[in-house]
């Protein structure tokens, strides 16, 4: 079984905006597509592409993901102004693949650049937790706020989980 960079398994819980640090609550909360939200935020822009791969769904996911038997497991950076801003790590059931045939080889391009134009898509409640990523090719290891949530696509779901990295702290609060 092909492992991920980094496991995100974790007690993850409901997202309190309360309980959020003042300057990314607006960021983990966000309902609406996150590479728009960056794109708002920084002049350049890109998708560092880690790993694309079919993978097994850990256990940990089952309860977010049931039935799926097989997963493409999808690892990226979000780079900002050459700052690796956000780790995600997407799984995509193989059925939603299957029909969904462009979330088979995003490659460089942002999944939410493609299931946020897709009509009938539907957000799940953005869960929270913290934990510790180690990325020693980006020089980067720290404990991070994470956040996931499942969408569905015409019932078709897949995961989305995202760890937002120190740079963050370094993005320019007011959209450009
Ligand atoms: C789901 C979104 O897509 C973003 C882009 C991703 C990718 O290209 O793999 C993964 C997670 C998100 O940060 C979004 O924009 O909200």
């Amino acid at each position: 079984m092909n492992t991920p960079f980094i496991s995100l398994d974790a007690s993850w819980r409901e997202a309190n905006v309360q309980t959020l640090p003042p300057q990314l609550a607006p960021w983990i909360s966000e309902p609406a597509s996150l590479t728009a939200r960056l794109k708002r935020h920084c002049r350049q822009f890109r998708v560092q592409l880690l790993n694309e791969q079919q993978s097994e769904l850990p256990a940990f996911l089952q309860h977010l993901l049931p039935d799926t038997a097989a997963a493409q497991l999808r690892e990226v950076i979000l780079w900002c102004n050459d700052m690796p801003c956000v780790y995600a790590q997407s799984w995509l059931p193989q059925q939603t693949v299957t029909v969904l045939r462009p979330l088979a080889d995003l490659g460089e391009r942002p999944l939410g650049d493609y299931i946020f134009q897709q009509p009938g898509l539907h957000r799940g409640i953005i869960e929270t937790t913290q934990l510790d990523i180690a990325l020693p090719q980006l020089s980067v290891a720290a404990r991070c706020h994470a956040r996931r949530s499942v969408f569905t696509l015409d019932g078709l779901p897949l995961l989305v989980a995202e760890a937002f990295l120190p740079a963050m702290a370094l993005l320019d609060d007011t959209p450009l």
